[in-house]
Order: C-alpha cells, then sequence, then structure tokens
C-alpha cells in the first residue's frame, strides 16, 4: 500500500535498494545496471526503480539529502516494503590525510553530530554499524589497483557548518570522510532488524580541496562504490 512519500505496491521494490543521494543519480545507475529497469515511484521527483541484474531483482532510489530524509525513505522501504537490505551509494568529503578525491570509503561506522538516533535507547549512545555481512562482500568486490579504505565516517547535518568543526580532531580520531545520511540509515536498521551499508566517493577533501570534483563529476564518478554496492546488494 502506499505511503506518504512512496507511492507503489508491496513487491514493486527488490529486497536489495541501491541508495544515492540524487535522485538523478539513482536514473542513471538504474539504466547503467539494468535493462528492464522501471519507474517505481516518481513521489516528490523521488525517482525509484526496479528491475534486474544478472538475474537478480534489484531496486535503486533516491533518499534526498540528510538524516531526515533518507530516515523517512528507509523506514517505509523496511516497514512496508518488504525491503531487506539498503546499501546507500553516495559522495562524501575526505577528512584522513591517507584518503585522496576519487577514492571510495566503506562506512563501518558512522558518528554524528545529529540527534536523531539520541533518543533511540534511554540514557545509551547509539553505536551506529554497518551490516558486517554487507561490509564484507563489499570489501571482497573491492576492484584490484583501486583504493578502498574501510573506517568509520561521520554523518553531519550541516553541509555548510556556521561553526567550526573540528576536523582536525575526526583526521587524529581516523575518521576518514564526512557525509550526511549513514547514521541515521544505520540506526533505522537497527530498529527494523535489517541490513545497511555506505559506499562512498570521495568527492572533494576538506583539508586540500585543489583536486575537488564538480557536480557533473559527483553524479557520474561513482564506478568502484557502485561495484561494491551491487556485490553486497546482491551477496
Ligand atoms: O552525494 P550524496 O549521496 O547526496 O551525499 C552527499 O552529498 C550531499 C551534500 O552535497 C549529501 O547528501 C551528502 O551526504
Ligand atoms: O557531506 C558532504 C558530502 C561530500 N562532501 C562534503 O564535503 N560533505
Amino acid at each position: 500500500m502506499a505511503t506518504p512519500h512512496i507511492k507503489a505496491e508491496m513487491g514493486d521494490f527488490a529486497p536489495a535498494v541501491l541508495m544515492p543521494g540524487d535522485p538523478k543519480r539513482a536514473e542513471r545507475i538504474a539504466h547503467l545496471l539494468m535493462d528492464d529497469a522501471k519507474l517505481v515511484n516518481d513521489v516528490r521527483g523521488m525517482l525509484g526503480f526496479t528491475g534486474t541484474y544478472q538475474g537478480k531483482p534489484l531496486s535503486v532510489m533516491g533518499s534526498g539529502m540528510g538524516q531526515p530524509s533518507i530516515s523517512i525513505y528507509a523506514t517505509e522501504l523496511f516497514s512496508q516494503f518488504g525491503v531487506e537490505r539498503i546499501i546507500r551509494v553516495g559522495t562524501c568529503g575526505g577528512i584522513a590525510p591517507q584518503v585522496k578525491v576519487g577514492d571510495a570509503v566503506i562506512g563501518l561506522g558512522a558518528h554524528t553530530d545529529s540527534a536523531m538516533n539520541t533518543y533511540r535507547i534511554p540514557g545509551v549512545h547509539f553505536s551506529a554499524t554497518a551490516s558486517y555481512e554487507l561490509v564484507r562482500a563489499a570489501v571482497d568486490a573491492a576492484p584490484e589497483g583501486k583504493q578502498v579504505h574501510v573506517g568509520t565516517i561521520i554523518s553531519r547535518d550541516h553541509f555548510y557548518l556556521p561553526t567550526q568543526t573540528p576536523i582536525d580532531v575526526l583526521s587524529k580520531y581516523g575518521v576518514l570522510g564526512v557525509e550526511m545520511e549513514a547514521a541515521a540509515l544505520y540506526g533505522v536498521a537497527a530498529e527494523y532488524g535489517k541490513q545497511a551499508l555506505a559506499v562512498l566517493t570521495v568527492s572533494d577533501h576538506l583539508m586540500d580541496h585543489s583536486a575537488d570534483m564538480s557536480a557533473e563529476e559527483r553524479e557520474t564518478n561513482f564506478h568502484t562504490a557502485l561495484d561494491m554496492a551491487v556485490a553486497a546488494a546482491l551477496s
């Protein structure tokens, strides 16, 4: 049955959903991977597609930007449409010095400055972690010769932060990169006993902006991350 944000029926989504932030990227990925991709959602322009990849059912849908937005879609997909795993395929800003623009990052755990997981379990600082099985499948599928980093990321609420973020401190703590959705996605997956992972392409570096990607490159330069995300989705 349709939900407030997804006009589809049970069975319209595959058990595995790839979820980029940008709905245009969702459309691009759907047509890149699947000859038989069918539009299953367009409420608010949040395009969702389902088809088959190498004979297995697969869906791709945008999440929008930020933790409230991905939480809405993840909650509805997990609770109303039989979805079992969501793999975010996004971009992140590099923080750790070894992480370079164009590398891929697998988000093992996500720190956050958001309150979205704070109230889940009273008195507990929730640990937002990816599903081990998905991490393992993604790591196993890392393409030879590509730089793939596995570790913690931070999911921030602000893109344009009005106060100084201690990037150097985050770097000291081994945080690989910054994005805006994974912590909430991992929280929703835990709530519903489902699986989640974020596989990210480094689009810019917070310590050195000399090699940052353009908007167009951010939309198209995601193939290493996508290969690993698909492998995890269909594992
Ligand atoms: O490229 P996507 O998946 O949208 O991810 C990153 O880009 C957006 C900010 O520009 C945020 O959604 C952030 O998490
Ligand atoms: O949230 C994000 C995503 C990409 N790059 C950034 O600097 N921040």
